[in-house]
């Protein structure tokens, strides 16, 4: 993935000109396409099948899936971005790909930064306990081990995990799937980043956690990064960004203010 280097304007016109949005992701004609391998049709009985399977007769080929088509937007600095769309329109694929944990099939992706993907799926080292896992995640993110230490605290509370007993030092496997989403963020926004990438990891918050965390998305855009938010929660959207991008089949079908692309997506109307 190549990186873009924002130009620094020194010069007194410049300083004088209106501010310039210095773009921080632009995804150009991006196409996503899985391949995955599967057995051949033929015979499709149960009979068939274990024979298949006791002869090792196993025809395999490949399944094509092209999650995103074609896609293309830029994403300025302090740009807070709902990604909504229905289920399998290529939202998380998108995100994985700027994120460069996908390949792209055609088109690229410029980032201005290193983006951090978080998301329902990010691992979280399940046998170990929170703590651990807050202080491996803070270090995992770059922080000295100082500064996990101190950074420490703030997480736990800010995660909301022991605010009904000491969860925090059981390991991760016990906790719920909100419980674990919860530590996921607030372990994320322990700092600022560039890029963030949000996959539903606010969805399974109560109110609280959901009111602290839209606060801190609004921090973090301020701070200097862009963010990203993928959610079924047009609420959550709406009061979280700015801009939306609306995805259907794999295909940026609106980009524009949130009020008004919810409120196209939430009446069904492609534009
Ligand atoms: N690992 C994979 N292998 C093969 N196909 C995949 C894989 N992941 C996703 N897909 C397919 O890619 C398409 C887009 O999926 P994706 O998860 O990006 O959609 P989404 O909009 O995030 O969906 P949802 O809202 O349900 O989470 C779907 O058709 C899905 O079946």
């Amino acid at each position: 993935m190549q990186k873009i280097h924002a130009r620094q304007e020194r010069g007194t016109a410049a300083r004088a000109a209106a501010p310039t949005r210095l773009p921080t992701v632009v995804v150009d004609d991006v196409h996503v396409v899985y391949r995955t391998p599967r057995a051949a049709k033929a015979g499709s009985g149960a009979a068939s099948a274990l024979n298949r399977l006791l002869t090792g007769r196993l025809t395999p080929t490949t399944a094509e899936v092209h999650a995103v088509r074609g896609v293309s937007f830029t994403a300025y600095k302090g740009d807070s971005i709902g990604l909504i769309g229905s289920n399998g329109s290529g939202k998380s694929s998108l995100l994985a790909a700027v994120a460069g944990l996908l390949p792209t099939a055609r088109g690229a992706i410029y980032t201005g930064g290193r983006p951090t993907l978080l998301g329902v799926k990010s691992v979280l080292m399940a046998n170990l306990t929170g703590e651990r896992n807050v202080v491996l995640g803070c270090l995992a993110m770059g922080m000295t081990p100082a500064q996990a230490r101190s950074a420490y605290q703030g997480i736990v509370d800010f995660s909301g995990i022991n605010d009904k007993g000491d969860f925090i030092s059981l390991p991760m496997r016990t906790y719920s799937s909100g419980m674990a989403a919860r530590l996921r963020f607030a372990i994320a926004a322990a700092r600022t980043h560039e890029v963030l990438l949000i996959d539903e990891a606010l969805a399974t918050g109560d109110q609280a956690f959901r009111r602290r965390s839209k606060a801190r998305i609004r921090q973090l855009c301020a701070a200097a990064g862009t963010v990203f938010l993928v959610s079924h929660n047009s609420n959550t959207i709406r009061t979280t960004c700015e801009r939306t991008l609306w995805m259907e089949s794999g295909e940026l079908v609106m980009d524009g203010p949130t009020d008004e692309v919810v409120n196209r997506y939430e009446r069904g109307r492609l534009p």
